[in-house]
């Protein structure tokens, strides 16, 4: 399998950053606005920006949930693996906040599609956003596009991006998957 780096972790922290600003701009003091990080690794993002504008941009109240989407999926009962779902914990109503879904890669748009119908069952938000670390391009199936973008990239169908994180991978990564 090759494997090629497309981000460092010097790179990522820097886009990280810059995505915290653009929050900023767009959210002021997360007064009326919700992160929600999906299952599963949009969550250490998540987690992440949640760590930069508190303690880099002293904004302490973000308030921060994890979505599961593994049963509103379009395709689970197709894939072959046993379905092992992670968990939701949203201890907040959404019904009239600012939203922001957060993820690490956005490719077909269906786990995005699969969170709006999720997020549902916790209420009406205003609107909802979608902040992604790497956009795939060209790639969509679904007209679904993101809010803030780390890094878009044009990789081939059957190459893979993956994204690495120094607390659950051993260092913050992205790289591109060969088979
Ligand atoms: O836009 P999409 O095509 O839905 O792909 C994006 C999703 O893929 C990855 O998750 P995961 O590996 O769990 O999903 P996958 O098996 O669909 O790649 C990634 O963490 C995103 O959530
Ligand atoms: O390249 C891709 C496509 C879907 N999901 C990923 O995590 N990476």
């Amino acid at each position: 399998m090759g494997k090629k780096i497309l981000l460092n972790s010097k790179e990522i922290h820097i886009i990280l950053h810059r995505l915290a600003c653009q929050l900023i701009e767009n959210h002021n003091n997360f007064e009326n606005t919700v992160l929600i990080g999906i299952q599963p690794r949009g969550v250490y993002l998540a987690e992440r920006l949640v760590s930069i504008l508190k303690e880099d941009y002293n904004i302490p109240e973000v308030k921060l949930g994890q979505l599961d989407i593994t049963f509103y999926r379009d395709d689970f009962r197709r894939r072959g693996e046993p379905i092992e779902a992670n968990k939701t914990n949203i201890n907040f109503i959404v019904e009239d906040k600012n939203v922001v879904f957060i993820d690490d890669v956005l490719f077909s748009g269906r786990s995005i599609r699969a969170a709006l119908t999720a997020i549902q069952s916790f209420g009406r938000p205003i609107d909802i956003e979608l902040l992604v670390l790497i956009d795939r391009r060209f790639s969509r199936h679904l007209p679904i596009q993101p809010n803030y973008r780390g890094r878009q990239v044009d990789v081939i169908n059957e190459e893979r991006v993956t994204v690495n994180w120094k607390e659950k991978d051993g260092k913050d990564a992205v790289y591109i998957l060969n088979n």
